[in-house]
C-alpha cells in the first residue's frame, strides 16, 4: 500500500509579480497565475493522479489555485479542509516590503538570512501596520497568533495539522491534495524528505506545478517527489532563487 500525495504551491500571485515579501497578506493570483492553476490541474488529470480531498490555507490564493486546478481536473466537488497552518510562512516586518530593494539596503547576507535561514525570523511586524494580521477575523481564534516567522516555527505549527488532518487522509487510502505555499509546503518537504536545517536553505518551491509523492507505510517517499512538469519546473525554482536579485 502506497499513500499518494500531492502538494501544489499557488500560482503567480499579484506580489509574486511585484516582487514583495507577502507572508500573510491575501493577495490575488494573477491572470498567469490562475492559468498556472488551470494548467496544474490539467496535469493532475493527464497522469490520472485524481484527488479525494484537497487540504488548503486560509489564504486566497492558495484556496483559488485549489479551485481552479480542481476544476480542471474535474473533482471541483471533493471535500475540502482548511486551515491556518498550512498558511504562507508569517514574513513579519518585511510583509509588503520589496525584495529588490531589500536586497539593496540591507545586503545579500542579511537578506538571504530572513528570506532562506531555518531559524532566523524577520522582525516582528508592528500591530499597527498596514500589512498587520492582528485585526483579521479569520485569525481572531489562534493563541499567540504569529507576528514572524521562520521555517522552523512554519514546521512546528504545519507538523500537528499533518498529524491531525492530512495522514489520517492519507492512511484511509485518499489521495490527498495540499494546496499551499512556497515555505509552507518547504517546511512539509523537509519534515518528508528529512531534509536537514542547512540543505533546505536551498530548496525552492515552483508556482503552480504539482509535487507528486508516493509514500510508504511510515509516510516516508519511496522516491524522490516527482513534479508533472519537471523542465518548467526547473526553470521556475530558478526563478524564485533569485527572486530579489537583478
Ligand atoms: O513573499 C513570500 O511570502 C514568499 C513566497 O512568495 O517569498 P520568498 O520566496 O521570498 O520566501
Amino acid at each position: 500500500m502506497t499513500y499518494k500525495l500531492v502538494l501544489l504551491r499557488h500560482g503567480q500571485s499579484d506580489w509574486n509579480e511585484k516582487n514583495l515579501f507577502t507572508g500573510w497578506v491575501d493577495v490575488a493570483l494573477t491572470e498567469k497565475g490562475q492559468a498556472e492553476a488551470k494548467r496544474g490541474g490539467e496535469l493532475l488529470k493527464e497522469r490520472g493522479i485524481l484527488p479525494d480531498v484537497v487540504h488548503t490555507s486560509l489564504q486566497r490564493r492558495a484556496i483559488n489555485t485549489a479551485n481552479l486546478a480542481l476544476d480542471a481536473a474535474d473533482r471541483l466537488w471533493i471535500p475540502v479542509k482548511r486551515n491556518w497552518r498550512l498558511n504562507e510562512r508569517h514574513y513579519g516586518a518585511l510583509q509588503g516590503k520589496d525584495k529588490a530593494e531589500t536586497l539593496e539596503k540591507y545586503g545579500e547576507e542579511q537578506f538571504m538570512t530572513w528570506r532562506r535561514s531555518y531559524d532566523v525570523p524577520p522582525p516582528a511586524i508592528d500591530d499597527n501596520d498596514e500589512f498587520s494580521q492582528a485585526n483579521d477575523p479569520r485569525y481572531a481564534d489562534i493563541e499567540n497568533a504569529p507576528r514572524t516567522e521562520c521555517l522552523k516555527d512554519v514546521l512546528e505549527r504545519m507538523l500537528p495539522y499533518w498529524e491531525s488532518d492530512i495522514k489520517p487522509d492519507l492512511e484511509s487510502g485518499k489521495t490527498v491534495l495540499v494546496a499551499a505555499h512556497g515555505n509552507s509546503l518547504r517546511a512539509l518537504v523537509k519534515n518528508l524528505e528529512g531534509i536537514s536545517d542547512d540543505d533546505i536553505v536551498g530548496v525552492n518551491i515552483p508556482t503552480g506545478i504539482p509535487l507528486y509523492y508516493e509514500l510508504d507505510e511510515n509516510f516516508k517517499p519511496t522516491k524522490a517527489g516527482e513534479y508533472l512538469d519537471p523542465e518548467a519546473a526547473k526553470e521556475a525554482i530558478k526563478a524564485v532563487a533569485n527572486q530579489g536579485k537583478k
